[in-house]
């Protein structure tokens, strides 16, 4: 629809007015903040000034409390009015740039006025308090801007549904106070802007999507009625940006109740979580928690064991020969991830209740406290039907009585005269001091020799006990080592929990394997969760009830322990799950059985609602048909209209002048404009040969697994690496049949493919992969 410049003019005028208001408002609040937090900084200094202390009487002491709570209270207060004035400052601030982003014109059915609705990241009221010159964007009536055509329109409000006719749906880009595109639009929110925005330049930083989001995408962000959300969507659909702004709109509906630091963000890897830290920001919210499963794992288990992450694992299997070794390892991976080993894990519990215990004795200087027997005795003497966990708090109790008549004895040992015999002045003069204070409220001496020695003996052991205190204290005396290692070792007790009786394939050789890793003080990626689990179902799940939503980013990517592993960690907490089973590019995602639908299991079909993505905006219209075309199924995904050039597959027969081309190449693709490149290898070897030999003749910069952010520029990656980001190029090293062969590789070239915006080059030493040559060859260009 054409606007004319009447059109423009009033605009511009109206945003002209607006800008001048906030500008105005932020000016006072810039005062007020100034003032405010001078008071507060005059309140902490003065605090004890203003409060009377005197705990000379009862009276005194009640008067001295109510003094200090009424102090407490107005620096409490105060510290709220300042981070509320610095909060709508930061608002006040980003909406002085661009206030509003959208309009839409609506009689409400039995109104004759049609109220003009403004859209921007914040609200913002006229200086009566009562107009909204902006409203926010996660408002109730901000939804027909998403979901709504001019025409008949309704939207939901916490008092009901409110209907009526939208009679105007108007875009604009309003950059430093000016309009720099005006658009009115139809059914779908303009594909004139989200062209404009999709053919930009990508960028080291995630950006928000605020204007533009689709209807579908709308629907991830406003859902707060089930327990679990999935999202199953096609690559470069949105998810992750559909749940970034989710956070954001939670974090404004719920704004009473839900903070920042509830809301949990589990990423596929430490540079995606820099990756997608600006968006919140961006929209004026503080940022949520982020962190990944590694992180996770390492923090349990890095301390007993050397942990294998998952990105050892994917480069170890990725670089394996054919053979013996490979076989075993996938085999091990499939099968620890399975559901099957999920249930076999949840009987051997129960079997475990009743027989088959193995705790580990308490020993001191060689001296017995407690033997593994007894401790069995004991644990088996409880009444069965107590739960096992609540078994083991019980053995803890016991174990720390036995252990206080140990210490009580072991006063009178030899080795703790020689230790007092040992003990330098100072020491002695620091034991002193202590057992006087400990005393004194006896009215005790310590001058007598035997109950000097008698003390200062109690000190001593009490000191060389406080190992095995803090043992027993954590539970340690369960040899989980030993009875996850059972269960690769019995196989008449594996048959026994498994139901079935069946042994998994290569059942024999995982076994020694992982016998073998438990043994050298190794756990590997796929045992690390389950052992975890079966350590918390014997001495009770570590929860954190503070966080409220979690939300898991290429959720295809974690097995069924995992899943239900965070169900367990997070007992308060809502789930939305975003994934993309094309991308599943680790061994062991084959078992989430081909649907993130499998995912209702969780927390059961009733709380679980499923949406799909199927449009995708990341790249060309001509990527996307091409990437489309190397999966099963892919014609359901749906390109978004932005051409482009068609994808270039280069085949060379010699290194060097793969080399020299792949340099030609990423000089003109920056002389176009193209900034962000990526060269995206198969592995961290591949990737560390290709910088070292190309370092020299381009500005590069080397991404490895610890790399914590990147700035734009050209990139050299791994493929598992690039998961989730984008590039405006994408050079594909080496996809030749030789390194791209093996059908479970199809996702992860899939994958590497897809993070192309708006030019991808795939080269290939020698033939070419498969994976290109099954594609139509109408839909590349082969040079
Ligand atoms: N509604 C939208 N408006 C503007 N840009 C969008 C919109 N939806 C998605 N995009 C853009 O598309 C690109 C892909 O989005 P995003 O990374 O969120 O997708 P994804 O589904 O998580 O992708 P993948 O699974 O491939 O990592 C981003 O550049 C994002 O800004």
């Amino acid at each position: 629809m054409d606007l004319n410049d009447q059109d423009w003019q009033q605009e511009q005028e109206r945003v002209t007015q607006v800008t001048g208001k906030i500008a105005h408002r932020k000016k006072a609040l810039e005062a007020e903040v100034g003032t405010v937090r001078g008071d507060v900084v005059e309140l902490r200094k003065d605090f004890w000034d203003e409060v009377r202390v005197n705990f000379s009487s009862a009276d005194d002491l009640g008067e001295t409390s109510t003094s200090l709570r009424q102090q407490s209270q107005v620096l409490s207060e105060r510290e709220r009015s300042h981070l509320q004035a610095f909060e709508s400052l930061k608002k006040l601030r980003l909406l002085e740039k661009s206030p509003y982003f959208g309009r839409i014109d609506f009689t409400e059915n039995g109104q004759k006025q049609t109220e003009q609705i403004y859209l921007g990241i914040a609200s913002f009221l006229d200086d009566d308090q009562e107009t909204f010159l902006v409203y926010d964007w996660r408002a109730p009536v901000s939804s027909l801007y998403y979901d709504g055509a001019p025409g008949p329109a309704s939207y939901q409000t916490p008092g009901g549904e409110i209907e009526g006719t939208m009679e105007l749906k108007r875009q604009f880009v309003i950059k430093d106070g000016r309009i720099d595109v005006m658009f009115d639009t139809g059914v779908t929110i303009g594909d004139e802007l989200l062209q404009q925005v999709l053919s930009h330049s990508s960028d080291s930083q995630m950006k928000s999507i605020v204007a533009t989001i689709q209807k579908e995408q709308n629907a991830v962000i406003r859902n707060d009625k089930s327990r679990m959300l999935v999202v199953q969507g096609a690559a470069g659909s949105g998810k992750t940006s559909a749940a970034l702004q989710r956070v954001a709109y939670l974090l404004y509906k719920y704004r009473e109740i839900l903070k920042a630091d509830q809301v949990l963000l589990f990423s596929p890897n430490p540079l995606f979580n820099s990756y997608v830290s600006t968006v919140l920001p961006e929209l004026g919210e503080e940022n949520m928690m982020q962190t990944t499963f590694q992180a996770y794992l390492e923090h349990r288990l890095s301390k007993e064991y050397d942990l294998e992450d998952v990105f050892s694992q994917m480069e170890s299997i990725l670089n394996a020969e054919e053979g013996e070794w490979l076989e075993n390892k996938k085999a091990s991976i499939a099968f620890k991830a399975s559901p099957a080993f999920l249930n076999i894990i949840r009987s051997y519990k129960d079997y475990l209740e009743h027989d088959g215990m193995i705790f580990k004795p308490i020993r001191f200087k060689g001296h017995l406290i407690v033997s593994a027997e007894a401790m069995k005795e004991k644990f088996y003497s409880y009444d069965p039907a107590v739960r096992l966990a609540n078994r083991i708090e019980l053995m803890r109790e016991w174990l720390q009585k036995e252990l206080a008549a140990f210490a009580k004895q072991e006063r009178k040992a030899a080795w703790v005269d020689d230790q007092i015999e040992l003990l330098s002045a100072e020491e002695y003069q620091k034991a002193y001091t202590h057992v006087r204070r400990k005393l004194a409220s006896k009215k005790d001496t310590f001058d007598d020799h035997e109950r000097e020695r008698n003390l200062l003996a109690k000190m001593i052991v009490n000191e060389w006990l406080k190992p095995v205190r803090k043992w027993i204290k954590r539970k340690r005396f369960v040899d989980v080592k030993a009875l996850y290692r059972e269960l690769f070792v019995n196989e008449e007790l594996f048959a026994r929990v498994s139901g079935t009786g069946d042994l998994p394939e290569r059942y024999h050789e995982i076994g020694a394997q992982t016998v073998q890793d438990l043994m050298e003080g190794r756990l590997s990626y796929e045992d690390a969760t389950p052992y975890l689990y079966m350590q918390e179902l014997m001495k009770g799940f570590q929860v954190n009830s503070l966080i409220r939503h979690v939300f898991i980013d290429e959720v295809q990517d974690y097995s069924p322990f995992q899943l239900e592993y965070l169900k367990r960690l997070f007992p308060r907490a809502r789930m939305t799950a975003l994934g993309d089973l094309n991308q599943g590019i680790y061994p062991h995602t084959g078992v989430l059985g081909g649907s993130l639908a499998s995912l209702q299991e969780l927390y059961g079909p009733e709380e679980t609602e499923v949406i799909s993505l199927t449009r995708s905006y990341r790249s060309t219209y001509e990527i996307v048909d091409f990437t489309r075309s190397m999966m099963p199924g892919g014609e359901a995904i749906v390109p978004f209209n932005r051409n482009g050039e068609k994808p270039l597959v280069r085949v060379q027969q010699d290194r060097e002048e793969l080399h020299d081309r792949i340099v030609t190449d990423i000089m003109e693709l920056n002389a176009k404009g193209y900034e962000h490149t990526a060269i995206i290898c198969k592995t961290a070897e591949e990737s560390e040969t290709v910088y070292e030999a190309l370092k020299d003749r381009l500005p590069l910069k080397k991404i490895t697994k610890t790399t914590p952010s990147f700035a734009n520029g050209t990139l050299v990656i791994p493929s598992y690496l690039a998961k989730g980001v984008e590039f405006d190029a994408v050079i594909i090293y080496d996809a030749s049949e030789g390194e791209y062969s093996r059908e479970s590789e199809r996702k992860l070239f899939y994958t590497a493919c897809t993070r192309a915006m708006h030019q991808l080059h795939v080269y290939s030493l020698g033939e070419p992969s498969r994976f290109i040559t099954d594609v139509a060859e109408d839909k590349y260009v082969l040079a």
